[in-house]
């Protein structure tokens, strides 16, 4: 099951688990009083090693605000989030800010690219501001994985959408991160551009061990990750193992039965 055992007082268990990410007992609320909005409702989730994680589930239902507070982009009203083994719920902004830098990678919707610069100048900007020096090997290793290699010296404005989000993805790989999370990371593509991407993300999982954590609405992009967990109304309410995307649609449409998608 997704859920993991709840953190034992005494002998600390439910700390650090090998996993990528973990939330325990996670809430979040919005607001106050009778407008309070419970995005997350005692959410516990255990992110994999090297895997591909899906997060689905109805407009609404705390996905994007699960992946925020993974990701400590985002506070928890209570419960724990540890990102490999360290417990971000309540660390300083300053190590917070740290943390995130060094140990996650993030690739959004919108490619978010520096049109001045070029494909291999934006793949190397968060660490050119970090003041880190990439390591050749594993950028080439990266750039060839992505399939960039004959487009580096060109500008975004002179690549394809799949090419800019695929600029966009090595970014995210380029200083190895821990974890990657998605937001709809190819929510603006084309099927036959975001197929591309996808099947990028997959190969960085397969053959370079990467972790992905990925929020969609699309079962045909679920389908790339190993797993698949679902929310709805802030509660992880079911997952998949090895999913396609006609089990992924006949979840959904179980969901819908059940009156729990908008
Ligand atoms: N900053 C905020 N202030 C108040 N309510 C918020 C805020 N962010 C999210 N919410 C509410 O929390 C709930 C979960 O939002 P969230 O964005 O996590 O859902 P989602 O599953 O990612 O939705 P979508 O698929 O539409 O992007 C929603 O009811 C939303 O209105």
């Amino acid at each position: 099951m997704v859920t993991t055992p709840a953190v034992d007082e005494t002998t600390g268990a439910g700390g650090p688990s090998g996993a990528a990410a973990r939330a325990d007992g996670v809430t979040k609320a919005y607001g106050a009083g009778d407008t309070q909005v419970l995005a997350l409702d005692q959410v516990s989730v255990s992110i994999e090693r090297g895997a591909f994680t899906a997060i689905m589930g109805p407009s609404g239902s705390g996905k994007s605000t699960l992946m925020h507070c993974l990701a400590g982009l985002d506070s928890v009203t209570s419960g724990k989030v540890w990102v490999g083994d360290t417990e971000i719920t309540g660390l300083k902004e300053k190590n917070l800010t740290k943390l995130r830098r060094d140990s996650i990678g993030f690739i959004f919707q919108a490619f978010n690219l520096l049109p001045t610069l070029t494909a291999a100048e934006n793949i190397t900007l968060p660490m050119d501001i970090a003041g880190t020096k990439p390591d050749q090997e594993w950028l080439d290793t990266v750039v060839n994985t992505v399939g960039l290699s004959g487009r580096l010296s060109h500008r975004p404005n002179q690549l394809s959408g799949g090419q800019q989000q695929r600029v966009a993805v090595a970014r995210a790989l380029a200083s190895r991160p821990a974890i990657i999370f998605g937001d709809e990371p190819t929510g603006n593509l084309d099927s036959r551009a975001g197929a591309e991407v996808l099947q990028f993300l997959r190969k960085s999982v397969d053959d370079l061990g990467q972790t992905i954590v990925m929020v969609t609405h699309d079962p045909v992009a679920a389908a790339y990750a190993d797993r698949i967990v679902f929310l709805a109304d802030g509660r992880i309410v079911d997952e998949m193992i090895d999913p396609t995307a006609d089990k992924v649609l006949d979840r959904m449409r179980g969901f819908d039965a059940q009156g729990r998608t908008s």
